[in-house]
């Protein structure tokens, strides 16, 4: 399968853009108008330039207007498309694409459309080069692509075809069925690019929030079977105009790309397991089982204090590593490891980002076909020496440079803690508090990384991203995404942060990109939870006395109720259909991690977002009273 993105799709230098296509992958390009605006070579220099780069220029873009005009516009716009078919020679492409016009002065008429591309398509013969048609979802005569085959069809020229592009036809609702029928030699070229389900003018949609496939909620699976489905066997091109991608790094976006194409053909590949694609051979997405450990790196000082709050939630030291500084705290399914080695990764994590989290192992189903898939979908892979003992777990880099290490039951690698733990004989745990496991992880990152992190994890696990919810903070607003694994083991939500003003934009911040910014431990029973965690001398975050008021009168809880979350300084919150959740987080910690407990009742499966603008005042209040210990 052959791989092309469009030049407008990344950002940068047209030279930057070039290398980082290349050094993703990608076979070949479409190249726009402003690539010559704004590089100063000649177009000869820069189809040598490109050539240089290993990659080929599919075809340049866009025309538009050129069809159903009266004269003298028809003949001014031929012009143009003959100025066009200059500058494709010299830079060495032979396919234009020309979009469906919106030119208030044409006269539409399929025939008369058909007529203007039967010429074109012998201006274009003379010189060697094709033509292809694209309907634009906001085309005045020509807005579907049924109606632009239409058009090719009865231009019935060898040198015109068809360009298909599934943001017009799946942002549209469009079906993509009939592509079906569509000869696949007459289909020139195919675009590819997903788009939030979000109501907006469709032409302002397109030119500033497409998303990589993938990303977005449109039915691109659907739309490539389609194609598939007529035998087309050329270039897969992204086309992703989006202002983030325009601001942002070239690479990142280029390896996205590559990601969500390759993501996406793997898709079809599965479900149409008869097409021979030429595609690198991948394990399945893996099932995501559960959260095995989190790893925080520390130093000594710090360790203690961590451990102190790790005591007061209920945590025992239980192990200590059979060589490294590292010690695992345990509390039923949960395990905290707290490592504070002078060198290695997690040393280099601390020096970059103080106390936090710098490793999360994932109970997966297989752990070296998880990591086989991650690395083939571009991943980077980790590793690093391993001492006598010591098994070697499989890993990758994840959100904010932390690892994300693949652990599974039924390889050796089930055996992590017998094996390179040694139990801490003779330590009096305090009792448990009733936390039984991980419920879930936040990370916060800018917002501008928060796609590539979806498409990370939703690519390589199995694993499904709820719609992002816009969670207020007094000083902005963070955007909070969901990803769960279909059982509900796995939970990860993911916050992006556009200022530094918010609670989670000034952690990022502050902890220089650090990753992690609370853990949410599961327990059945809040309120005993509560107690024991107030006997241990837990310090929960205070809820203002308003927050109450605001429950009183969104749901009917006995007056009880409302005094024991009072009490224990516990938010509540409904689904509406039976469910309920009960959560009280720490006080913030370090540069402003902290620590949840939820109880989650009758299949409640939300987060309490409605909860947040009172948590993020409350947390931001403590804070304000200088309660940080200094690092
Ligand atoms: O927005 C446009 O005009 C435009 C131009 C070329 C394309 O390929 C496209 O999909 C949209
Ligand atoms: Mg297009």
């Amino acid at each position: 399968m052959r791989t092309s993105i469009a030049t407008v799709s990344i950002a940068g230098e047209l030279r930057d853009k070039l290398a980082a296509i290349a050094g993703a992958g990608f076979d070949g390009i479409e190249i726009f108008e402003q690539d010559f605006i704004a590089h100063s070579g000649t177009p000869a220099e820069i189809g040598e330039m490109v050539r240089d780069h290993g990659l080929r220029i599919d075809l340049m873009q866009p025309v538009r207007d050129v069809e159903g005009l009266p004269e003298p516009l028809r003949r001014k716009a031929f012009d143009r498309v003959e100025r066009r078919f200059d500058l494709m020679e010299q830079l060495g492409t032979d396919l234009l694409l020309v979009s469906s016009g919106t030119h208030p002065a044409s006269l539409g008429g399929i025939d008369r459309m058909a007529a203007d591309f039967a010429e074109l398509g012998a201006r274009a013969a003379a010189r060697g080069l094709r033509i292809g048609y694209e309907a634009r979802a906001w085309g005045r005569h020509v807005s579907d692509y049924r109606d632009a085959w239409e058009v090719v069809r009865r231009a019935n020229h060898p040198n015109v075809g068809l360009i298909l592009d599934s943001f017009h036809t799946l942002a549209k609702k469009v079906s993509p069925e009939a592509i079906r029928s569509i000869p696949g030699d007459r289909i020139f070229h195919v675009q590819l690019a997903d788009a939030p389900l979000i109501e907006m003018d469709l032409e302002y949609m397109s030119r500033h929030f497409r998303r990589m496939p993938g990303e977005g909620d449109l039915p691109l699976l659907d739309f490539m079977r389609s194609v598939a489905a007529t035998g087309y066997d050329d270039a897969f091109s992204l086309e992703i105009l989006n202002d983030q991608l325009r601001g942002g790094a070239a690479r990142i976006a280029a390896l996205d790309g590559r990601r969500s194409l390759i993501y996406l053909a793997d898709q079809l590949r599965r479900a149409e397991p008869d097409l021979s694609l030429d595609l690198p051979e991948m394990p399945e997405r893996g099932r995501m089982e559960g959260i095995e450990f989190v790893e925080f790196t520390a130093n000594e000082s710090e360790a203690k204090i961590l451990g102190g709050m790790l005591s007061a939630l209920g945590f025992s030291r239980v192990a200590r590593h059979i060589s490294k500084a590292v010690t695992l705290w345990r509390q039923g399914d949960i395990n905290i490891v707290v490592n504070t080695e002078q060198e290695g990764f997690a040393h280099s994590a601390y020096v970059m980002h103080g106390t936090s989290v710098c490793d999360i192992g994932l109970l997966v189903e297989d752990a070296s076909a998880t990591v086989e898939r991650a690395r083939v979908l571009g991943a980077n892979l980790f590793s690093q020496k391993i001492g006598a003992g010591e098994l070697k777990i499989p890993a990758v880099r994840g959100v904010g440079g932390t690892v994300l290490h693949f652990l599974d039951r039924h390889s050796e690698l089930g055996e992590v803690w017998e094996r390179e733990f040694q139990p801490l004989e003779g330590e009096t745990g305090v009792a448990s508090a009733g936390l039984s496991r991980i419920d879930h992880i936040a990370q916060v990152m800018k917002h501008d990384e928060m796609l590539t992190w979806t498409l990370f994890y939703t690519s390589v696990f199995d694993i499904a991203a709820q719609p992002e919810v816009d969670v207020a903070d007094p000083s902005g607003i963070v955007h909070s995404r969901a990803l769960q694994s279909s059982d509900g083991a796995v939970r990860l939500t993911l916050n992006g942060v556009d200022t530094h003003h918010t609670f989670a934009g000034r952690f990022v911040s502050d902890s220089y990109g650090s990753s992690v910014q609370h853990l949410a431990f599961a327990t059945d029973d809040i309120f005993a939870t509560a107690e024991s965690l107030a006997a241990n001398g837990f310090d929960s975050l205070p809820i203002p006395e308003d927050y109450f008021f605001e429950i009183r009168s969104r749901f009917s809880l006995p007056e009880e109720m409302i005094a024991a979350l009072k009490r224990a300084n516990i938010f509540y919150d409904e689904d509406g259909a039976g469910g309920s959740y009960f959560q009280f987080y720490s006080q913030p910690y370090g540069d402003g991690m902290f620590f949840e407990i939820v109880e989650r009742r009758g299949g409640y499966d939300g987060y309490g977002a409605r909860n947040a603008p009172y948590r993020t005042a409350a947390l931001k209040r403590v804070r304000r009273k200088a309660s940080i210990q200094p690092r």
